[in-house]
């Protein structure tokens, strides 16, 4: 009888450090340990990362600035991003190792009866389970997936050679990233989306700089576009759009992840749009909890890791509700990401980037806005931000948002210059 079972090695490794240090007999049951570290270290936010770090120190050399021809080794990027992938699910493993966290490799489904080990055949009881299994690519109908020319985000990250054109289908984290890094290396990318434009979850004003800014770095925006059907021949794709054939080299599926549910083998746990939980990540079944992708609350890495440890605190007599509108978003567009935070509130003030000293240093920055917003006692409730970095800036808002402070308090808080968030303290004094 093990104290915690943790099935996912995603994120939910974390909860099984903390908890097997704190003393308790810990499980992670992981399908593959060399997937240690999950999608997010694997095929999401490290690969990704890493390209678009690269791919915009490139649109900076690109701007005329700098003598001499400059393009991408995608080879040579590839093989550095798995030399860190190699290392870092290392670092794990050896972290579970060092915390004397049991690691069991094989598929782990919750059933009446505790924990079925599938190729092993046997059955596991633990006090508390923390279900940690991620998500899959949303693959609309009609549309063939077959991984070579109909991809997701999985093999367009792992392409050695950039394509002559791809064209994307879903204007959301993934589609945005993948038009901004493709394009800027020279693709010929098509933004393919059903909607009249690419969000209508950002503020407008976000969008409408959002969509310049595409169309600035090459790409081309097909809005109101739906795939009926797309497939593969000889070497093209093929797609019926609102009833129209078009054909592309590439066809990179970006339309949404869906929780991963099929662990669930026990009517005990309720399914909706994800395994359901309440506030506290508990599933319907008593003591049996899940965090992360799979709860289809907010598909984020940190969000993951954050609903791990507070899980974890509780099995250890800590609880405390964590406060899912306070974890930043963010979207690593180029040159300038998007990030945000919180909510509305009742108040809000901007400030555009060009009026900034450091305005002009980096490419594309003259878009750039803060936004934040306030309550009637003048607290702050969120924050947009547009910008060179913007998901290192959003972290001021995290911090403030924890903290609680009003307007007045940040106000006080003294920005270096010449920098890109001194945009912060202009719009604090223009409440
Ligand atoms: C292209 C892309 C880019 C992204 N970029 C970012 C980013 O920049 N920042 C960010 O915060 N988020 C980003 N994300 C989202 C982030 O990757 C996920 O939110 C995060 O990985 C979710 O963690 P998780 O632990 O819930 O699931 P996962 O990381 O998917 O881990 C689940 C693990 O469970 C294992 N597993 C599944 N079923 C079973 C089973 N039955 N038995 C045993 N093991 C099982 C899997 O092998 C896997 O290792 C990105 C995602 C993608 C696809
Ligand atoms: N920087 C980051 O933090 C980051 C980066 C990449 C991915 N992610 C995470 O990964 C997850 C998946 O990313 P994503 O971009 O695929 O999802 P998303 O939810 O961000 O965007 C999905 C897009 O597909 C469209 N769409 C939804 N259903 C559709 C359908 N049936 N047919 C056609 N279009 C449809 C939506 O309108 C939207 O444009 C997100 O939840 C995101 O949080 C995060």
């Amino acid at each position: 009888m093990y104290d915690v079972i943790v099935i996912g090695g995603g994120l939910g490794y974390a909860a099984a450090i903390v908890l097997s240090k704190a003393g308790k007999k810990v499980a992670l049951i992981e399908r593959n340990l060399e997937h240690l570290g999950g999608t997010c270290l694997h095929n999401g936010c490290i690969p990704s990362k890493n390209l678009l770090h690269r791919a915009k120190t490139l649109l900076e050399l690109k701007e005329g600035f700098f003598d001499g021809e400059v393009s991408l080794n995608l080879k040579k990027l590839q093989n550095h991003i798995s030399k860190i992938i190699t290392s870092h699910t290392k670092a794990v493993k050896n972290q579970l190792l060092m915390a004397k966290v049991e690691l069991i490799e094989d598929e782990g489904y919750v059933t009446d009866d505790g924990v079925l080990l599938k190729n092993q055949n046997k059955t596991l009881q633990a006090k508390y389970i923390i279900i940690a299994d991620g998500s899959k690519p949303r693959i609309p109908e009609g549309i063939e997936y077959d991984g070579k020319r109909i991809i997701t985000s999985k093999e367009a990250l792992e392409l050695k050679n950039a394509p002559k054109e791809i064209t994307i289908y879903g204007s959301g984290a993934i589609g945005l990233e993948m038009a901004s890094f493709f394009s800027t290396i020279g693709t010929k990318v098509n933004l393919l989306y059903r909607h009249s434009n690419i969000s209508k979850k950002f503020p407008q004003i976000i969008t409408e700089k959002l969509e310049e800014q595409l169309k600035n770095i090459g790409v081309n925006l097909m809005p109101n576009s739906e795939i009926k059907e797309a497939k593969t021949e000889h070497s093209k794709v093929i797609c019926n759009i609102n009833g129209k054939e078009f054909s592309t080299d590439y066809l990179l599926v970006a339309a949404g992840r869906v929780p991963k549910t099929d662990i669930v083998q026990t009517d005990k746990i309720k399914i909706q749009k994800g395994i359901v939980t309440d506030e506290y990540f508990q599933t319907t079944m008593p003591n049996v909890y899940a965090v992360g992708d799979c709860n289809g609350k907010l598909m984020l890495a940190h969000a993951a890791r954050a609903q791990v440890l507070n899980v974890a605190n509780q099995i250890l007599g800590k609880k405390e509700k964590l406060i899912l509108e306070n974890i930043p978003k963010f979207i690593y567009t180029l040159p300038l990401s998007y990030a945000n935070i919180g909510t509305k509130g009742v108040k809000e003030a901007e400030f555009p980037i060009n009026y900034l000293g450091i305005a002009g240093s980096l490419y594309g920055d003259e878009l750039g806005i803060v936004k934040i917003y306030a309550d009637e006692e003048n607290f702050i409730t969120g924050a947009d931000i547009l910008a060179p970095n913007a998901e290192e800036l959003i972290g001021i808002f995290s911090s403030a948002l924890a903290a609680e402070v009003d307007i007045d308090t940040l106000k006080k808080a003294v920005f270096p210059h010449p920098t890109y968030s001194e945009a912060i303290d202009r719009a604090l004094r223009r409440f």
